[in-house]
């Protein structure tokens, strides 16, 4: 239960960090706070009048009897002489601004920006003070607090009286020059100015230049009243200032502004307030009425799968090294290298579930292709199956020689599913696949991959494979998240995932099964993902964003509105189970679906999984391998399906019951599959399919298959399906011929005979000529484009 309760935490971090009051919540708090400052002032107004008198009333708080003068009665005494008399002093009465003006601003509604500043210089204000009077005024401990003294008393124990003394005016140099933005400059300053214009008057010159607008207003108002004194000079002849004489002797110019140099050139530059735009406003005031939309509101008493659902297979206590079986390989090795006068400077062993990684350091000068070749006689003299050497190591200087261990430790799905790393992961579809060869969980974000693709000989776990897939998701991921589709040609591997139909499936909206077994389904369904796929790109095109995470965060936070057809978007895992058998029945027509989505789909939340058993080129063609970078290799019978899977070898030497080999790009990883059983499904899918769903699969939007035409009308309703495919071909190759749509489009002759003819019919290519190919009367795309388009028209 605890397993459950922490992975349905992790799925959605960001509840955890968005705490926010409601705009309620901020008026009633606000208002809260600003009237405990104002009773807190009160009370300490009236603390200073009679703490005398109150102060022996504090040890009876609880008595209903007695009485306290405070304006604020017990409450104001006792917290009064909290703040002052064991606090800060006087000092203390800052703290009712304090919490005066962060009450007002929670009232208001206003950013908390510079709230917490105004804290931490209103706190060194109180203690500067308190120390301060603590110091200069000893004698009246209320005006310093017990802080005050106590702080006193003890900096003078170490600092004498000078000492603290010298520390107080530190305290308000900082205080001077940071807050007020004091220097000497603005002494200086100070003091020429006003020694100028003491000079000026002196000489008797009109001292114009440096008065400011306050004094010239003050002087005219004094000028009204008709009595001049000069301070300096007590002259009395002084020119008269009238606001109705402009032309007197007494001119009034502009200040003249002293120059100063460039680098004493202060400026304060003033914080730029950002713009909110208007959809942010509306979004944040949903936000603050409703909270995030939640996804897994709708479901929200779902319950993850414990994880005694899960078996231990027999396993407990990790892996059993055996010392003898080490030592024997190792000295197998040695000697059969030696045998062939390749020395071993050193030798170190890993030991993984079901293999042992012996890292060898030949001797300097021998060659690594030399080891390479003998991989053949060391398996040989282990007299054992399934060695890999690894010759270099890709990041370390040494050589690999992987030997399978006698006794193979099963690593169970339940190891890998309470592995810190796999609870811990932070991804958006996290894989727990298994184990390394040096025993640690490998987990892997299928969102990243973003397509993966499993081959590997029967028997060799596949199928295992694609339920450890199947289960790592759905012990981590919500129905509202994800959403499988399944495709089982072999109508057997999948069907128990039928019972979590409402939870976690995805189907055609017009098919009763939600696992499709049958090929014109396929073709359907694939068809109608991509068209999901479209409508997605649309959405986060009006949504102004790149990809599913950014989207569904901005649909969370309320900026999208439902009303334009925004809905939060779960990812879409499509499963195929046996991909050779749809690839030979059905060709084209399931190939281009596929790698349409292949190439354009991870950006919006749809990923693949294809898995094979035949891992032959016409199977996995090169379009699928492009956009397939994450593979799987079970074993496999030979080196040329080890190449067509993984483009290298090695496959080939895996020791089958789930050992595999894992690429993402280069790097080739050798993994222990987890093994989950089917009674383990079965448990898992019957702990979900109990709970309350949905009222149905999610449905895939419809897609109104056009079965290949069977009559040769040519309404251009009832064209073939691959219709504007052929006509692309034969306009981009400038050759109309049945022939060539039948090769590029693996399509049978009669088909692609029928789809000329319709291209007639549309004046995309010309009549018949014999044995010559027809004329293409459409020159390029754009014309194309045009035509089409115009049809529809
Ligand atoms: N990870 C694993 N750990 C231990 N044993 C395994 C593992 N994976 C598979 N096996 C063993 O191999 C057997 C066959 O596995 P699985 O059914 O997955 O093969 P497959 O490749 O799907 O075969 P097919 O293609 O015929 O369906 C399993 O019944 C199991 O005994």
């Amino acid at each position: 239960m605890a397993k459950k309760s922490k992975s349905s935490k992790t799925t959605t971090p960001e509840k955890r960090g968005s705490f926010k009051l409601s705009k309620q919540n901020k008026i009633i708090l606000g208002s809260l706070i600003m009237l405990f400052s104002i009773a807190l002032f009160f009370a300490f107004l009236s603390f200073f009048f009679v703490w005398q008198d109150d102060q022996s009333l504090l040890s009876e708080f609880s008595d209903r009897n007695q009485e306290a003068k405070n304006i604020l009665n017990k409450f104001g005494a006792s917290i009064s002489h909290f703040f002052i008399f064991k606090g800060f002093g006087i000092a203390s009465v800052i703290f009712t601004f304090l919490f005066f003006m962060s009450g007002l601003k929670l009232f208001l509604s206003l950013k908390s920006t510079g709230l917490l500043r105004k804290w931490i210089w209103g706190l060194t204000f109180i203690i500067w003070i308190s120390i301060a009077f603590g110091f200069f005024a000893r004698k009246y401990p209320l005006l310093g607090g017990m802080v005050g003294f106590e702080m006193n008393d003890f900096l003078q124990d170490y600092t004498g009286k000078l000492g603290v003394f010298l520390l107080l005016l530190f305290g308000l140099v900082i205080i001077l020059v940071r807050l007020f933005k004091l220097t000497p400059d603005h002494f200086t300053e100070y003091y020429k100015q006003k020694k100028s214009a003491i000079s000026k008057e002196f000489k008797n010159e009109p001292a114009s230049e440096t008065f400011t607008e306050e004094e010239i207003e003050a002087l005219i108002q004094k000028e009204e009243k008709q009595v001049v004194v000069d301070t300096y000079t007590h002259k009395k002849d002084i020119p008269v200032l009238t606001t109705e004489t402009p032309n007197n002797d007494f001119e009034v110019t502009a200040p003249v502004q002293e120059e100063v140099e460039p680098e004493n050139l202060k400026m304060e530059v003033e914080k730029i307030v950002e713009e909110t735009e208007e959809a942010d406003n509306l979004a944040s005031k949903l936000v603050d009425d409703f909270g995030e939309f939640d996804p897994t509101l709708e479901l929200g008493n779902y319950k993850f799968p414990t994880i005694e659902l899960l078996d231990q297979h027999g396993v407990t206590g990790g892996i059993t090294i055996n010392q003898e079986e080490l030592e024997e390989n190792k000295n197998k090795i040695v000697e059969t290298l030696k045998n062939y006068k390749i020395g071993i400077a050193q030798i170190k062993a890993t030991i993984g579930p079901t293999v042992t990684l012996y890292e060898i350091v030949p001797d300097a000068g021998v060659r690594i292709s030399k080891i390479k070749n003998l991989e053949d006689d060391i398996a040989l003299s282990l007299a054992a199956l399934g060695i890999r050497i690894i010759a270099p190591i890709p990041g370390k200087g040494t050589i690999g020689i992987e030997v399978p261990n006698k006794n193979a430790t099963i690593v169970s799905m339940r190891s890998v599913i309470t592995s810190s790393k796999f609870q811990k992961a932070e991804m958006q579809l996290p894989i727990a696949f298994g184990k390394t060869i040096s025993n640690e969980t490998f987990v892997v974000d299928l969102a990243k991959m973003p397509h993966l693709l499993m081959a590997g000989a029967t028997g060799q776990g596949k199928s295992v494979g694609l339920n450890a897939v199947l289960t790592s998701l759905l012990y981590k991921k919500h129905p509202a998240e994800v959403k499988f589709v399944l495709i089982d040609p072999k109508k057997v591997e999948l069907t128990l995932f039928n019972k979590i139909e409402r939870h976690f499936l995805a189907k055609l909206p017009d098919s009763e099964d939600a696992i499709i077994t049958d090929n014109t389904k396929v073709i359907h369904t694939l068809n109608s993902l991509c068209i999901e796929m479209d409508n997605r790109y649309e959405l986060l095109k009006l949504a102004l964003v790149r990809n599913i995470k950014e989207y569904n965060t901005k649909f969370k936070a309320r900026k999208l509105n439902p009303n334009d057809g925004h809905m939060f978007l779960p990812y879409i895992v499509l499963v195929i189970d046996e991909f050779a058998d749809l690839i030979m029945t059905a060709g084209k027509e399931v190939e281009t679906p596929i790698a349409r989505l292949a190439q354009l789909a991870r950006a919006i939340g749809i990923h693949l999984i294809i898995a094979t058993q035949r891992p032959s080129v016409n199977v996995i063609t090169g379009i699928i391998k492009a956009n397939f970078p994450a593979r799987i290799a079970f074993r496999v019978t030979s080196k040329i399906d080890s190449r067509t899977i993984l483009d290298t070898q090695g496959a080939d030497q895996l020791i089958g019951r789930g050992d595999m080999l894992y690429t993402q790009g280069n790097d080739v990883t050798r993994i222990q599959c987890a093994f989950v059983d089917t009674p383990e499904v079965a448990k898992i899918v019957d702990y979900i399919g109990s709970q309350r769903a949905y009222a149905s699969a999610h449905m895939l939007p419809e897609y109104v298959g056009e079965e290949s035409g069977t009559s040769l009308d040519y309404d251009i309703s009832d064209r073939d399906a691959l219709f504007r495919e052929a006509a692309e071909v034969i306009v981009i190759a400038q050759q109309g011929s049945a022939s060539l749509i039948q090769r590029k489009l693996k399509l049978g002759y009669n088909r692609a005979g029928r789809i000329i003819d319709q291209l007639e019919a549309a004046g995309i290519v010309g009549p018949f000529e014999g044995s010559k190919a027809r004329q293409v009367l459409v020159t390029d795309m754009v014309a194309l484009d045009n035509l089409l388009n115009n049809e529809k028209n």
